[in-house]
């Protein structure tokens, strides 16, 4: 049981009058170090609510009605999750970020949410930033986001990630904003350091080119829930249900020597 992460029967909910809308029906699933589980599915089946419920940082009317996240078979709270054990890259990074602090300012602030800001802060940031492939760090340390680029601020995120030395992370469409060159220099790098740094990664994604490259395990949801699960291979070459069928043809028909 050691080094897995565990979401189990998680069920998410927005109130709708005297209704509630079940917008995640039991979603479990179980995340290893060094492994990269893509979530994938049509636009709206409920992927990102997933990763926000199992973190307790969903938006308001919404909730978790049932279910919990294991740290190694141990119940976990989201609160001491968030950070500590998963870190999170999101799509859209310049809303991730405060518009009027520096980078330096938010790697201080990942710092202290995780308890790490003692010692040397500042050669520990340089490093992060380094390793995420933003050149010459110490002149990224006082720019604003509306200063650097998308994949910048991707980058960004990623060494603030990195920062928290959190064994997991959940990247939810980290490519999305991207254009084509920077969408691979990312996944190269998100690659890379899952593999270095012996992450377990809950990649949240509908494009299916991002999987084929990245994921050594798939998850597929539909309308709130997991349909299937099976390695990357077995997906393309073998997908059970109608909605993986469809999304895999999809990608076929787009770009038929990935797979
Ligand atoms: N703030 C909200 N309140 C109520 N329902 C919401 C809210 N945000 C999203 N939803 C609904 O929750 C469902 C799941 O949304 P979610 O964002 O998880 O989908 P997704 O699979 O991540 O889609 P996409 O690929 O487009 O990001 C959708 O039906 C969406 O309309």
């Amino acid at each position: 049981m050691s080094d897995t992460l565990t979401i189990e029967n998680l069920h998410v909910a927005a109130r709708h009058g005297h209704h509630d809308h079940v917008l995640v029906d039991g979603v479990s699933l179980t995340l290893r170090r060094g492994r990269i589980l893509a979530l994938v599915g049509a636009s709206g089946c409920g992927k990102s609510m997933t990763c926000s419920g199992a973190q307790g940082v969903l938006p308001p009317g919404v909730r978790v009605t049932q279910g919990r996240v294991l740290h190694d078979g141990r119940t976990i709270a989201p609160e001491q999750l968030r950070g500590r054990i998963v870190a999170t890259i999101l799509q859209n990074p310049r809303s991730a970020f405060n518009p009027i602090r520096t980078m330096a300012d938010h790697a201080r602030e990942t710092l202290r949410a995780v308890g790490r800001l003692e010692g040397d802060w500042r050669n520990r940031t340089l490093e992060a930033f380094a390793i995420a492939g933003l050149e010459d760090a110490e002149s990224v340390l006082p720019l604003h986001a509306f200063e650097m680029s998308g994949g910048m601020l991707q980058r960004a995120m990623i060494a603030l990630a990195l920062l928290s030395d959190a064994p997991f992370l959940f990247a939810d469409e980290p490519t999305t904003d991207l254009d084509l060159i920077v969408q691979a220099r990312i996944l190269d790098l998100l690659d890379e350091l899952a593999r270095q740094r012996n992450l377990g990664v809950l990649l949240i994604t509908h494009d299916m080119g991002v999987v084929a490259r990245l994921a050594d395990t798939v998850a597929v949801m539909e309308n709130g829930r997991i349909i299937e699960t099976a390695t990357t291979r077995e997906i393309f070459d073998n997908p059970q249900r109608i909605a993986t069928r469809e999304l895999v043809e999809a990608h076929m028909s787009l770009y038929p020597e990935v797979a």
